[in-house]
């Protein structure tokens, strides 16, 4: 038996993600302005579906350029394989022809997309002065991913900005999927991902879009001894499917004729080891802003919803600032350890609301004027539609506490496949304080990064394993 035993769980939590081939980023990838590709007649073009490939009507005018396996891009990249995609971008391996070195080359939709914003954020950081403010010793700017090249291409859909960066392993949403990292790992893991918040907050910019998906780790540097072939040998040739119109009609030149499926470069978490945790890298600066320059409003919040801080929610005009971070880091911190959501990603917005009512305990700390917008009648919300959602909180299912979530949805998966190790009594305590103050519901009780970062749980088990 664990620490606590359990008799409120009514039902689980901490739902596993939809299986894909290969699981990408899909919740909040399609920017609401697309909705099909159009032809001259502007009427939809409709594409047969293809599992694990991005949104093949996102191939337009104003978004994706078509990318296909082998084309040389800028004079200089050949693309090798995809590693990747998200709603403003399309990820490539490829191979820079002058260094004949490995790089991912991120290619946004055309117009004022997020690689050109990323960039400048991401010089900015890399380039502020010498050594992080974090302390710890350790210089958290290598957890941020580095730009190589910066340059524009032009194509049937539009200009699209591009970056070239290192190559990781893949999100650690897809190390995860049904697997646990060892519990040093997972320690390691989760103080790196502080330290590299700590550091961007330190230098006054709010990250904006922190989840597992934009967590990637480092390649181990025999990547770069490795040719085409021996890459083709080791990871398999690129798999393509021929993309196809369910009208029949022949392509416009604004799809390509394939769609690549990415492919994951990384390992399963129970295989992770310290030195991939070191390599940890906060990738997608698509969301990011300058906290005392640029104004973001809980409107303008991009993020999964059940990664989202609740002022986004319930106070959607208001400004976003570092507090929204720390409350995603902390679910991003949860689900490192556990490979578990905290709250359930898969649910409607009134169900989220619920799960962060119960498992934070909210009858005592939910903001009354929150709780009044939240339970208002079904008549009152009906026009309004995309705010906030109705439903009282009587006679519904509980969700469980977040003690017991932490017992029930990450101690019992631990213990059973033992090799990856549990936490004892005191750390899971530690863990739980650290949790509950990065999840306050008010944004300015909740705790700050140097917070965090002096927080039981960081100084005595996760930051040392980073020694
Ligand atoms: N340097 C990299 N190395 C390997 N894979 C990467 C790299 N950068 C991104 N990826 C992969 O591509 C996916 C999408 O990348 P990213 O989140 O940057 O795109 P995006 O369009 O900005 O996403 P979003 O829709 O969340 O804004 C990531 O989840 C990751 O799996």
């Amino acid at each position: 038996m664990g620490l606590f035993h359990c008799v409120t769980c009514t039902r689980g939590m901490g739902i596993l993600p939809c299986v894909h081939a290969n699981p990408q980023h899909l919740s909040s990838v399609v920017p609401s302005r697309f909705q099909f590709s159009t032809n001259s007649h502007n009427a939809p073009i409709e594409y047969h579906w293809i599992d694990g490939a991005e949104r093949l009507h996102l191939y337009e005018p104003g978004g994706y350029h078509p990318v296909m396996v082998n084309d040389l891009l800028h004079n200089r990249y050949r693309i090798v394989d995809k590693l990747g995609f998200g709603g403003y971008a399309t990820i490539w391996l490829a191979q820079d022809e002058r260094t004949k070195r490995y790089v991912a080359l991120k290619m946004g939709i055309s117009g004022p997309s997020a690689p050109r914003r990323e960039t400048g954020i991401l010089k900015a950081l890399h380039g502020s002065s010498s050594v992080s403010q974090t302390g710890f010793g350790v210089d958290a700017r290598d957890a941020l991913p580095k730009v190589h090249d910066a340059f524009e291409i032009r194509g049937p859909n539009g200009t699209h900005a591009c970056y070239t960066m290192t190559p990781a392993q893949g999100n650690l949403r897809e190390a995860s999927f049904s697997r646990l990292f060892p519990v040093r790992v997972a320690r390691a893991l989760a103080a790196k991902l502080v330290l590299a918040v700590a550091f961007i907050h330190s230098r006054g910019y709010v990250h904006g879009d922190l989840h597992l998906r934009n967590v990637l780790v480092k390649l181990p540097s025999t990547f770069e001894e490795m040719s085409i072939t021996q890459f083709q040998d080791k990871f398999g040739e690129p798999e393509t499917v021929p993309i196809t119109r369910v009208d029949g009609k022949p392509h416009t030149t604004h799809v390509p004729t394939e769609a690549t499926l990415p492919l994951y470069l990384g390992k399963k978490a129970q295989d992770f080891t310290l030195a991939d945790a070191h390599g940890l890298m906060l990738s997608d600066f698509g969301e990011a802003f300058s906290a005392a320059t640029e104004q973001r409003f809980g409107t303008d919040c991009k993020i999964p919803l059940a990664k989202r801080a609740p002022e986004a929610l319930f106070e959607p005009d208001e400004l976003m600032s570092y507090p929204s971070d720390i409350w995603s880091l902390g679910t991003a911190v949860w689900e490192i350890l556990g490979m578990k959501f905290i709250f359930s990603e898969s649910e409607t917005r009134d169900e989220i609301v619920a799960q962060l009512i119960d498992v934070l305990g909210g009858a005592q700390n939910f903001p009354q004027n929150w709780r009044k917008l939240w339970e208002r009648s079904y008549e009152d919300s009906i026009d309004a539609a995309d705010t906030i959602p109705r439903k009282p909180t009587e006679e519904r299912e509980e969700w469980p506490s977040l003690e017991c979530a932490f017992e029930e949805f990450v101690q019992k998966y631990r213990r059973k496949l033992e090799v990856t190790g549990i936490f004892g009594e005191e750390e899971t305590w530690a863990i739980l304080e650290l949790i509950r103050g990065m999840l306050k519901f008010r944004p300015e009780e909740r705790m700050t990064i140097e917070e965090v970062l002096r927080s039981k749980w960081m100084v005595d088990w996760a930051l040392p394993e980073l020694e």
